[in-house]
């Protein structure tokens, strides 16, 4: 799939803008705070409903005004396809084929996209919390589903954490509904996990070879899942449900006392694994970011597997955190089949052969200029 078209209104820095893409590679170029990680930002938005830079939608609208919106045409399966976000003070629509749906995880999906950004480097050495949005959001998008779950799951999280709380004060001595609301929560949160299971071990399997192709066959990588209850990855739904149970009443007490929910996916973590030595622990800076370049090279394949199509990829200020080895592995990799937008501040940090093939766009002060190339 690829983006054809976009039309930003009050997006940021951009009062107006309509640009037509290229279904390979697009370069944008500009200056520092001239827009270049907005333009992605924004198709990230059309992709996922929500940004990775903010929670608040507010701050997407153009400083004082009241909405703010951004239209595609993505072609998809041979089909030209309308998709729209729009966001105003009283919340957010999301359009598909100019119909407004009533569930965002009915639209996500409609639009495909694998980010990689500077944060992304972080994968490996940042929070927990950095690895488990990488997973949920992955998962997300192949598997509308899996949105619903996190959501309910969160909601009634913060609902058992709430009364946890109540208890530890003895604000209450009821727990009847403790018991409700862990039953709830176990479920949503064995779904998370199973569907977490799987997709880390779909994942692996491209990831391991991409990772041993930029490597030269040196190192090879390994993912484990560390969950908050002893349970073995190829586990049924019925037992990660049963373990989840036990853990629960046995840890009753003690959640009481700490007036928090301390088991579930929302405490698990990745553990990445070169040559079966942690990579956040003693991977050298270089390891830790062909580790997060491979993942996210996986992840286009998956797409691509449970999609059909190839996703769009974001390099956001990327490029030049790449040595010329890693670059031109993610490069060739990509070459040919995937939509890829760049963002760089300098023709100088992109290697010679992709930026001859690539349409070129000039980003000054929120106005977007293709570049026509002369070159009969
Ligand atoms: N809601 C908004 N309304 C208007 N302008 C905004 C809004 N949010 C951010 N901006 C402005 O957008 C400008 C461009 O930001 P952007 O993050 O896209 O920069 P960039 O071109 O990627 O630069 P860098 O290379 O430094 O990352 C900044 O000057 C910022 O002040």
């Amino acid at each position: 799939m690829y983006i054809e078209t976009i039309t930003l209104t009050n997006y940021r820095n951009y009062s107006k803008l309509a640009l037509t893409f290229d279904e390979k590679v697009n370069v944008i170029i500009g200056q520092n705070a001239q827009g270049k990680t907005n333009l992605m930002e924004a198709i990230y938005v059309l992709a996922f409903t929500k940004s990775y830079r903010t929670s608040k939608d507010k701050e997407l609208m153009m400083w004082d005004e009241s909405y703010a919106r951004i239209e595609g045409t993505v072609f998809k399966r041979n089909y030209h396809v309308p998709i729209e976000m729009q966001f105003q003070a009283k919340g957010k629509i999301a359009k598909l084929n100019h119909l407004e749906q009533k569930r965002l995880s009915h639209y996500i999906g409609a639009l495909n996209v694998v980010m990689f950004a500077p944060e992304d480097l972080n994968l490996v050495k940042g929070s927990p919390q950095v690895r488990r949005r990488f997973i949920d959001m992955e998962i997300g998008q192949v598997k509308p589903i899996y949105m619903h779950h996190l959501g309910q799951y969160q909601k009634i999280l913060k609902q058992r954490n709430h009364l946890l709380k109540d208890l530890q004060r003895r604000k209450t001595t009821d727990t009847t509904m403790l018991d409700v609301l862990t039953e709830q929560l176990i479920t949503h949160a064995s779904e998370i996990l199973r569907r977490r299971f799987s997709f880390l071990a779909l994942l692996l399997t491209w990831a391991q070879p991409i990772h041993s192709g930029i490597t030269q066959a040196k190192e090879i990588l390994t993912i484990d899942y560390d969950a908050t209850i002893a349970i073995d990855k190829t586990a049924s739904l019925a037992d990660i449900k049963q373990q989840y149970d036990e853990t629960f009443n046995r840890h009753r007490q003690q959640e009481i006392d700490r007036g928090t929910t301390l088991y579930g996916p929302h405490r698990d973590d990745l553990i990445f694994y070169v040559n079966d030595r942690n990579v956040q622990t003693y991977g050298s800076q270089g390891q830790q970011r062909t580790t997060a370049l491979s993942l996210k090279l996986a992840e286009i394949e998956l797409i691509k597997h449970e999609v059909g199509e190839y996703p769009v990829l974001l390099l956001d200020d990327v490029l030049s955190e790449l040595d010329r080895h890693r670059q031109s592995h993610l490069l060739n990799t990509i070459k040919d089949k995937v939509q890829t937008f760049v963002t760089t501040t300098s023709v100088n940090d992109i290697e010679h052969e992709t930026m001859q093939s690539a349409t070129i766009f000039h980003v000054e002060d929120g106005e977007i200029v293709r570049e026509e190339r002369g070159d009969t």
